[in-house]
């Protein structure tokens, strides 16, 4: 299994931690940085991480920025991105869940290392419970395609 990871200068002291521990996980990272503390912009790495999410090239994404809120906003720019931000377990399998997520945002400010593996965890080997949740995932597809009314 393949993920992207993705990290503010906020998330990155989250990131490098996680990376590893996807790694020991048996994961297949592609990580498109950032890969130092200096300032740059969330929307940057969210974008990279959303695409490769979108064209199949990875099976999850992971972004990391201070809040998380950035991430998730603009990764769900992105069609075919059902980014969710969670800072506890029950938030993170729900996503899953109900929500068939495909992207997990966490705020390095936010989330000591211990919970965001656990966090990542329970995401990664959550499945999408499908049923009656199918037809409302349908529906934020259909939605994210239409044309704008305005
Ligand atoms: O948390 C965030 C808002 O969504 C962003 O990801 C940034 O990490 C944050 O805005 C960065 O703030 P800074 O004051 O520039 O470090």
């Amino acid at each position: 299994m393949r993920i992207a990871v993705g990290a503010d200068h906020a998330g990155w002291p989250l990131k490098e931690p996680l990376v590893a521990f996807l790694i020991e996980h048996g994961w297949d990272v592609e990580d498109f940085g950032t890969f130092s503390p200096d300032s740059v912009d969330y929307p940057d790495y969210a974008l990279k991480v959303g695409e490769a999410v979108a064209r199949g090239n990875v099976d999850r994404g992971l972004l990391l920025c201070g809040s998380g809120q950035g991430m998730c906003m603009t990764a769900n720019k992105i069609i075919g991105v059902r980014a969710a931000l969670a800072h506890d377990v029950v938030s993170a399998r729900l996503a899953r869940e109900h929500n068939d997520a495909n992207v997990l945002t966490m705020g390095g400010r936010f989330v000591a290392q211990p919970l965001a593996e656990e966090i990542l965890l329970t995401f990664l080997s959550t499945e999408f419970a499908g049923g009656r949740h199918v037809r409302r995932v349908e529906k934020i597809q259909t939605i994210e395609r239409r044309e704008p009314g305005l």
